[in-house]
């Protein structure tokens, strides 16, 4: 039920393994940690990592008369995660779904989950632009606000796939909050020193020739890879890190309740 949600963050990349799933958990970990209500729901079937990243695998959903009850980081219950993974019996499981069973569970995904009061939903989509969006775009139209991150890396392919991206968010008419460039060079975890080993700029050039805010570069860090399995927020954990500002600046303008653009 998402009527008591204020507001749905969507993320999508073109690309698979680009860093959707972290940018979805640490930007729900940031909100919490400024104090928000936040939802995450993982709707990558095929490829439901968000259990692993928070640490929270071999957790049961329950149901409650409301409907399914989301599995809580906290006991303040102030992040509250339902994904695909915690109904499969194995990490190994793989969710062989065809397209009418896919986009019945992602209905009841939007519309079966007891998510209370929540000033954030964050929904980690699977790559792409299939069946599944357009699921949920039709289930989101009830939320007040709605609006989408986008996240590529700098090469071009995954640049490439984002436009696709930017063309579906305007046809589907849903704002979009920003472009973020994941794995924009390595970051020395010793002196911080960045070293780019892609191209530079793909991510900013793309953003200001689409008119879409970019909303900053995040580094292949392996201190933010380790935090991955650790459900570990980088604003509490690695504060001096550049993935630690890109973070932060972005729940400061989500708090400015910036809304994106179409
Ligand atoms: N900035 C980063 N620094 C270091 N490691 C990273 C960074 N971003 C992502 N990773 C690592 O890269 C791998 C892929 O990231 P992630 O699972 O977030 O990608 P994804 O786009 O969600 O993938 P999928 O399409 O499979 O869902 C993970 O092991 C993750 O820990
Ligand atoms: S960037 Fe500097 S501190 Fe980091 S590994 Fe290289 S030489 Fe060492």
């Amino acid at each position: 039920m998402l009527d008591q949600v204020k507001r749905v963050l969507l993320v999508l990349s073109g690309k698979g393994g680009v860093g959707k799933s972290t940018v979805s958990t640490q930007l729900a970990l940031t909100l919490k940690e400024r104090g928000y209500k936040v939802g995450l729901l993982d709707i990558d079937l095929c490829g439901p990592s968000v259990p692993y990243i928070l640490n929270l695998e071999g957790h049961d959903v329950h149901q409650s008369a409301e409907g399914w009850v989301p599995v809580y980081m906290d006991s303040e219950q102030r992040l509250g995660v339902l994904s695909i993974g915690f109904l499969l019996t194995s990490r190994n499981d793989s969710v062989v779904l065809r397209g009418p069973k896919k986009t019945s569970i992602i209905k009841q995904f939007l519309e079966d989950v007891y998510w209370q009061e929540l000033d954030f939903l964050v929904i980690d989509t699977p790559p792409g632009t299939s069946d599944e969006h357009i699921t949920v775009m039709e289930n989101l139209r009830q939320v007040p606000q709605c609006s989408a991150i986008l996240v590529t890396t700098p090469q071009e392919v995954a640049i490439e796939d984002v436009r696709k991206e930017i063309t579906f968010c305007r046809k589907t008419g849903i704002p979009i909050m920003g472009l973020i460039e994941n794995m924009s060079g390595y970051e020395c975890p010793n002196c911080s020193e960045c070293t780019n080993i892609f191209s530079t700029g793909g991510g900013q050039s793309l953003a200001e020739y689409a008119k879409i805010p970019f909303l900053g570069s995040v580094p292949i860090d392996p201190r933010v890879g380790r935090l991955a399995g650790q459900g570990l927020c980088a604003v509490k954990e690695l504060p001096d890190s550049k993935t630690s500002k890109v973070f932060g600046e972005l729940v400061t303008l989500l708090g400015e309740n910036s809304n994106g653009v179409n």
